[in-house]
Parts: structure tokens; sequence; C-alpha cells
């Protein structure tokens, strides 16, 4: 049975806001004036056919690429007047879950989570990170693994032990790009339920970029749609969807939805 979303959303306070985006590539206009604005504790899903500039939009709000024109406040700050340091030190409160992102195979799961803590909080004694690899393991339902290597464990497994590595830095912002290409649909429905208990358990705010109607459905409590290198319609799913648009019905009618 589909478990009820909740969520506790503020929305007197964005944490990520963005006014009249534009970005072109040559002659190429990607985006074409885009606004959004982000809550404290919201998930936005942001769907759109491919090649409509998703990732172009992840890569601006995360400073790795520069907009045209617009701007882009992401936590109080501007992102496109940051130097470079204090990009990295904004990208800390950002946690990133692409996916192309995997695991070191060489290392246990313990070690692949261990290893992005030690190498940012280098003051941390033995148990504090042993504490936080065990909390975050916990958190998305798999501390039975610990010392079990990536080889060993199922697509599905693998995917929540990357997003417990993201976590494990107590991000305050989580993009999931495609957080379920490539799973099956049993997989798919757990890793949009563990979404919805990051965003529960860590008061995080999300953008999640997917083509997956399902996964837009379960997880957000708004959803963007790009198109045309603009956001045609936002709302929550059933505002989006309950339209006589052709080209929003055609987006519904070929994505798979249960
Ligand atoms: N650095 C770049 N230089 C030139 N063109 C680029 C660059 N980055 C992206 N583009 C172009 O911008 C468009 C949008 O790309 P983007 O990767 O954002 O699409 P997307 O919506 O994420 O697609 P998909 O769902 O397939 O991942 C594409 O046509 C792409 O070729």
């Amino acid at each position: 049975m589909e478990k009820e979303k909740v969520s506790f959303i503020d929305r007197s306070k964005s944490v990520i806001d963005i006014k009249n985006l534009e970005k072109s590539f040559g002659d190429y206009e990607v985006l074409r004036g885009i606004d959004l604005e982000v809550y404290q504790g919201e998930n936005v899903v942001v769907l759109g056919r491919s090649g409509t500039g998703k990732s172009v939009l992840i890569k601006i709000i995360s400073g790795l690429l520069k907009p045209d024109t617009g701007t882009v406040n992401v936590l109080g700050q501007d992102v496109n007047s940051l130097n470079p340091k204090e990009l990295e030190k904004l990208r800390l409160r950002i946690g990133f879950s692409f996916q192309n992102s995997a695991l070191y195979d060489s290392m246990t799961v313990r070690g692949n989570l261990e290893f992005p803590l030690v190498r940012n909080q280098r003051n941390l004694t033995k148990a504090e990170v042993n504490e936080q690899v065990e909390s975050v393991l916990d958190a998305v339902g798999l501390l039975q693994t610990i010392n079990q290597m990536p080889s060993e464990l199922s697509g599905g497994q693998r995917k929540r032990i990357g997003i417990a590595r993201t976590l494990i830095l107590k991000p305050e912002i989580m993009m999931y790009d495609e957080p379920t290409a490539g799973l099956d649909p049993i997989t798919c429905l757990e890793i949009n339920h563990l979404i919805n208990e990051v965003q529960q358990r860590y008061h995080t705010s999300s953008i999640i970029i997917t083509h997956d109607l399902t996964c837009a459905k379960m997880t957000g409590d708004r959803v963007a749609m790009l198109l045309d290198g603009k956001f045609m319609r936002t709302g929550t799913f059933k505002e989006v969807f309950d339209t006589d648009d052709e080209r929003v019905k055609t987006f519904y009618t070929y994505n798979f939805i249960q």
C-alpha cells in the first residue's frame, strides 16, 4: 500500500531562488527564462524530456556553469558572485546523488561512508565516525551491509548506499538526478520512499530530476515541467497533469504510471 507523504514545508524560507535564468550554448537557447523557488523542507521535481536542460539547470544551481542572465540564490548566497573557495563551501551544504556517482569498489560499505566524512571533517574521533556511519546506514535501512563490498550488493542497495554517502555530510539541499533510472519497479518504489524518508528525517529540501512519473507523483510536493526552455507548468502533480494541453498529455501518455 502507498504510504502517505508527510512534508513539513516552511514557505517563509526559500533555500533556492532563481529569477529569469537564461542559458545558451552558441545559438541554442537551452534555458529561456526560468523562475524557481524551492522552500525549506520541500521536494521539487523537475520533469522534462531528454535534452530540455535539466542537467544544465542543476549545474547552474551548483555553480558549475554560469548563466547568461538571471540570478541564482542558494542558501542565501548569490552563486554567481562567489569565488571558487566560497563555492566549494556552499557545495558542501548540497548533497548530489547522480546516476554516475559510483561507489569505490575496493572499499567496504563502511569505507565508502567513512571516506567523505574523514576527508571533510578531520577532527572527528574514531568513535564519532563510527557513530555517524552507523546512523546514516540505519537511516537507509542497510546497517547489516556495513562490512560488505559494493559488488555484493544489489543495484537498489548500491543506490541507497550512494545516498547514505551523500547524507553523511548532512546536506541542507539534496539534488537527485534520475534517482530511479535503471532500477526495477519495486526497487524504484523503495527509492521513492527513501527520498521521502530523507526529507522527513533530515529536513532537507530537494530537487529531483526525473522522467519517471511515479517518482514525480510520490516524491514531489511540487512538480515543475520544463518545455522549450521554460517551466510551462508548475504545481502539485495533479495540477500539472490535470490539463487539456496536448504536450502535457503526450508526456503523460508516453511515461508509464502505476
Ligand atoms: N557544455 C555544453 N556545451 C554545449 N552544449 C551543451 C552543454 N551542456 C549541455 N548542452 C546542451 O544543452 C541541452 C540540454 O542538456 P541537458 O544535459 O541539460 O539535458 P537534460 O534535460 O538533462 O537531458 P537528459 O534527460 O537526457 O539527461 C542539450 O542539447 C545539450 O547538448
